[in-house]
């Protein structure tokens, strides 16, 4: 069975915007795992443009699933995972002025960066996931550095201008889950999934878990919060029946 992680930094974008105390994506998270999130996945981000610090530590004690704890690779972000300890850090890229995580990690460019931060991690007993590009060359670097997990990027396949570049992108993430598999990765996958693109890459073999934050949010606004949970969780689950 695919799990779903459910994404509550765009939660967090809706308070940060008028920097009040609400919407609360503390609460957002308890009432995901009550809606049937697997995990609860966050982002603290360098410049803390959504989740804040404090969330990340409330979170961490509130959730009873588990935490996957998305963050750039540098010193800061390092020290706070290794004492916050949560069940996965899934490692991604940033840049200042992207609107959203544009692209999968560089590891091979970065490759001396990524494997010490994987095993500081690790050390802390922390496992390691790898946002990545469908790429063979990437996820064979991310094996090689150390890591025992990649979350497949698919911002390309939900943004592709026409079907013809949507099947190609799917294609990619299908041979790039294959591979993963083959090397004896556990592969999950996401960014930019909602209810209409998400059973495609949901159906693909191999995908033991998708990350969904922005779609699931803006769903809730016309749906409420525990309903678009559960209709996320049970268009993944018939299409990867
Ligand atoms: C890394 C990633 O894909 C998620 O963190 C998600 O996209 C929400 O965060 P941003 O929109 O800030 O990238
Ligand atoms: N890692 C992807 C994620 O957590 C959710 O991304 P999105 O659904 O908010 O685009």
């Amino acid at each position: 069975m695919i799990e779903l992680g459910v994404n509550i930094d765009h939660v967090a974008t809706l308070r940060q915007q008028r920097l009040t105390t609400y919407p609360d994506p503390i609460l957002a998270a308890v009432r995901a795992e009550e809606a049937g999130a697997d995990l609860i996945t966050l982002h603290l981000r360098e410049d803390r443009r959504h989740i804040q610090d404090a969330d990340v530590w409330k979170m961490r004690k509130a959730i009873r699933t588990r935490m996957n704890l998305e963050c750039a690779i540098t010193e800061e972000m390092l020290n706070i995972a290794c004492e916050v300890k949560p069940e996965d850090v899934c490692l991604v890229p940033e840049k200042r002025n992207e609107l959203t995580t544009e692209g999968g990690l560089d590891v091979i460019t970065h490759y001396e960066a990524v494997q010490a931060a994987v095993k500081k991690l690790q050390n802390h007993g922390i496992r390691v996931s790898l946002f990545i590009d469908a790429c063979t060359e990437q996820i064979e670097a991310a094996q090689r550095a150390g890591a025992t997990v990649i979350e497949l990027h698919t911002g390309a396949y939900a943004d592709a201008a026409s079907p013809d570049s949507a099947a190609k992108e799917l294609d990619r993430i299908r041979v790039g889950a294959a591979h993963g598999v083959a090397l004896g990765l556990r592969v999950n996958a996401g960014h930019g999934l909602h209810y209409q693109n998400v059973q495609a890459v949901a159906a693909i073999p191999g995908i033991a878990e998708l990350n969904i934050g922005h779609a699931i949010v803006a769903q809730a606004v016309f749906d409420g919060w525990e309903k678009a949970v559960r209709d996320m969780k049970a268009l993944i689950r018939t299409a990867a029946a």
